[in-house]
């Protein structure tokens, strides 16, 4: 269970958005939608403790975000971020990277379900697509089995077909919390719950 109670998000520019509050239930799949600049990328660092609110209390599983439980709470999560530039040469040193390296089954299944073929694993990530390389960190994160998933424009990059193959992936997660960033009207239909940022 992830809860916001009345979260203000804040720069130096001025508040962004205050007094956003929402309930997500383990096992729900959810997908945070606004414009571009409302915040919604933030909501996902936030829910990492990355980005700390002025105002408001961020709740996981009902313990309280702070420099105290911080460490415990990222210990669920996989998060894959919107803009990615990996500081590896290919997929398996990925998988090292995030400790998924005995899971290489595991991986090349998720890889083959999202339309790739397994051997990209040993591909240079700097002659992937965009897509493809995206592909290949989400089914490295989906490896490290985290109660709670965060996936920050997942279908930025992809193509009407691996959307859809992506949207199947996800369904078929066994009780898996998802939060989602996007904009993706499909994707945005595919989830339990739409959580719409309107900014202020
Ligand atoms: N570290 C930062 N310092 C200052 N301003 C920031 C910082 N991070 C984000 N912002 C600002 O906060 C606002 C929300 O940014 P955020 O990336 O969360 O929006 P978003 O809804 O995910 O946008 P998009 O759909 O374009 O990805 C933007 O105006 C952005 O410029």
């Amino acid at each position: 269970m992830i809860q916001f109670k009345d979260v203000q998000l804040s720069f130096n520019e001025g508040i962004i958005f205050n007094k956003l509050s929402f309930f997500i239930n383990h096992g729900q799949n959810t997908c945070i939608s606004g414009p571009s600049g409302s915040g919604k990328s933030s909501i996902l660092k936030m829910i990492q403790g990355y980005l700390i609110p002025p105002f408001g209390e961020i709740f996981v599983d009902g313990i309280l975000l702070d420099k105290i439980s911080v460490r415990d709470i990222r210990m669920q999560m996989a998060y894959v971020p919107q803009n990615i530039n990996l500081p590896v040469a290919n997929g398996l040193e990925l998988m090292r990277l995030i400790g998924s390296e005995k899971k290489r089954d595991v991986v090349e299944s998720y890889i083959d379900n999202l339309g790739l073929e397994k051997e990209m694993l040993t591909r240079s990530i700097d002659e992937m697509s965009g897509g493809q390389k995206q592909r290949i960190i989400i089914a490295t994160c989906l490896s490290l089995e985290r109660e709670i998933l965060l996936l920050d424009e997942p279908t930025s990059s992809l193509d009407d077909g691996s959307i859809s193959r992506l949207i199947k992936v996800v369904k078929n997660l066994d009780k898996k919390t998802i939060v989602s960033a996007s904009h993706n009207p499909e994707w945005i239909q595919s989830m339990d719950q739409e959580i719409k940022i309107e900014g202020i």
